[in-house]
């Protein structure tokens, strides 16, 4: 379980996170969203202990950040937005320098890295470099990479950005096994599809502010679970009802081509922060 309580950064007179409180339960797979800016990454990089906060307190899995600092480091696994490992060396020498750094035995570092490049279907290409890699296949083996010591909680940033939708398709379906193999996924995204799909819970951030947490679904249904779209001259407009019955009755009184529809996530996302996510 992650407890986050009264989480505060800033830079400098910036405000990235501001009395952030939220907790993620142990099993569960959990998305933050927020507009460009609002302080996913921060709160990522301070949960993965990358930054120092400037206040407020946090535990992973009983574990107190930033002073358990060893402890927490074998409970997480981290695979972040930007590539970062060595296109200049195969996959699995890239995993068994991840394995040595985290003073992983000879025999249980060969053991996971045949067991990690078989689950993440890289085995054909343990012995290939990096650089021959495609991206989707890159994304796979960080995230072997983030598996090799065993960790309890996994954090995702932006795990599918760049990827064609079959490719993130098949991630997601990577991220839903090692969730029902009990490991616990913080992961951020601006796909806001990924995050109705995979997440059980989602918090949405804007600047720096917790402003919705829920489940995908309790979201829609707090705006509404039906929404009426049509086009005006100053664009498109939606109204959310709780029925389909009163949805149909209003779209019955509008002269415009119409179009009834469930809401979903995304039109959730772009209620309360009033911008529609890029990508
Ligand atoms: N090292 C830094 N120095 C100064 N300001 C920073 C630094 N890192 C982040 N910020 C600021 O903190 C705020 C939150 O940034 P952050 O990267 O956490 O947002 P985000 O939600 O991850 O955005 P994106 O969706 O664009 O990745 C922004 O205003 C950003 O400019």
């Amino acid at each position: 379980m992650i407890c986050i309580e009264g989480l505060v950064k800033k830079f400098g007179e910036r405000t990235a996170v501001n009395n952030l409180s939220l907790t993620i339960e142990q099993g569960e797979t959990f998305g933050l969203l927020g507009p460009n800016g609002a302080g996913k990454t921060t709160t990522i990089r301070i949960l993965t202990m990358l930054t120092r906060p400037t206040a407020g307190s946090i535990t992973i899995n009983g574990c107190r950040l930033p002073e358990d600092e060893l402890a927490v480091k074998s409970l997480i696994g981290v695979v972040p937005q930007h590539f970062n490992i060595d296109i200049d060396l195969t996959a699995r020498e890239n995993l068994d320098l991840h394995g040595r750094l985290h003073h992983m035995p000879r025999d249980l570092r060969q053991r996971r890295i045949e067991a990690l490049l078989d689950y993440v279907e890289l085995k054909e290409r343990g012995n290939d470099m990096v650089n021959t890699f495609s991206g989707g296949m890159k994304r796979r083996l960080m995230i072997a990479r983030a598996l090799l010591h065993e960790p309890q909680v996994l954090f995702l940033d932006e795990p599918t950005v760049g990827l064609d939708p079959q490719v993130r398709r098949r991630l997601w379906d990577l991220i839903r096994r090692l969730n029902a193999d009990g490991l616990t996924v913080l992961l951020t995204t601006h796909y806001i599809e990924e995050a109705e799909s995979l997440c059980r819970r989602v918090a949405i951030m804007e600047k720096g502010q917790l402003i919705a947490l829920n489940s995908p679904t309790a979201l829609c249904e707090r705006l509404g679970s039906y929404v009426v779209e049509w086009t005006e001259s100053e664009g498109t407009q939606y109204r959310f009802f709780a029925s389909r019955i009163e949805a149909a009755a209003f779209a019955g009184t509008l002269a415009a081509n119409t179009s009834l529809r469930h809401t979903n996530l995304e039109d959730v996302f772009v209620e309360l922060t009033g911008r529609r996510v890029s990508g």
